[in-house]
């Protein structure tokens, strides 16, 4: 595996700090909602914010925690269905969140979006002065789609189509030094190693690639990104000059390994 050396990791001067969470990180592959790894989340975003970073998390996973707690074992495929999923499992999902945060006496915030509110110049004036009120008091807004109206009509664009392309553009309209994506695996491979056992991990990509794009193939049973839309994630943000890191979310506490300069997962960042 390629190395990165530590100095090229500039995450020394980071400030504030985008943390997306998918939906591999909150339930695990039979379904069950990984409560210790929400709970270690918490902990470590918590110990960020009190060392002074700004901490914005985007997350995944209310649909994910919904099918649990219906007792369903798939996601349905009409939309009505898939809105109502989201409705019972967002408000579980922030009581998990608000629980989790609440036991290292730090507040949070939920912000839903939908995607036309980066399209309109007061929506995101008033989204970003929102944000940036609960940076100023020490709050963690926790971001996620409004899934039960981000639904797309003709002509109107109202979704997103997945958070990682969310937690990007938050991080570039919020003006943060980094996105850091939390998934079910620890980077960026040649090939999806579920699917070929030869793949191996990449430290560090400079430019996505068409032949990268086209090594990213399938995603995690819940997810609904997959690593093609992590791969658009960096680019856009690459493309504005900004940087990306994808790790493992098994262990949330990696992040403060990220934060202070390891060279873990894989690197996104144009030269
Ligand atoms: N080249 C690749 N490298 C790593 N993972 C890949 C690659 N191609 C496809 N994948 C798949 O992407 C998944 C991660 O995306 P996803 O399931 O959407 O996760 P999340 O819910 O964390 O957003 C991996 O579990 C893996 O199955
Ligand atoms: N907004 C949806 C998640 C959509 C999504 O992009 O999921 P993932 O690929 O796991 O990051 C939810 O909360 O269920």
């Amino acid at each position: 595996m390629q190395t990165v050396p530590e100095k090229n990791r500039s995450a020394n001067n980071w400030q504030r700090i985008v943390i997306k969470v998918g939906t591999s990180t909150i339930v695990d592959a039979a379904g069950d909602i990984k409560y210790p790894v929400i709970n270690r989340l918490a902990q470590t975003l918590s110990q960020l914010q009190k060392s002074g970073y700004e901490i914005i998390l985007v997350t995944s996973g209310a649909i994910g925690v919904a099918l649990q707690q219906m007792k369903m074992v798939k996601r349905p495929t009409d939309i009505p269905s898939q809105q109502a999923l989201a409705a019972i499992g967002q408000s579980y999902l922030m009581a998990i969140y608000n629980q989790s945060f609440a036991f290292y006496q730090q507040h949070v915030g939920q912000v839903l979006l939908t995607y036309d509110v980066f399209n309109n110049k007061q929506m995101l004036k008033h989204t970003i002065d929102a944000i940036e009120a609960m940076l100023a008091q020490h709050v963690i807004p926790i971001i996620n789609e409004n899934d039960v109206i981000a639904v797309d009509e003709l002509e109107h664009q109202h979704s997103f189509g997945d958070n990682d392309r969310l937690a990007a553009i938050v991080t570039h309209e919020t003006n943060a030094d980094s996105l850091i994506v939390l998934s079910d695996i620890d980077a960026l491979y040649t090939a999806n190693p579920f699917i070929d056992a030869t793949a191996e991990p990449i430290a560090v990509v400079t430019q996505v690639t068409p032949e990268l794009m086209a090594s990213a193939s399938g995603s995690s049973d819940l997810g609904t990104g997959g690593m093609a839309t992590k791969l658009y994630a960096a680019d856009y943000l690459m493309a504005k000059q900004r940087q990306m890191v994808l790790i493992n979310g098994k262990n949330p506490a990696t992040i403060l390994d990220i934060v202070a300069g390891k060279a873990i997962g894989t690197l996104f960042k144009g030269v």
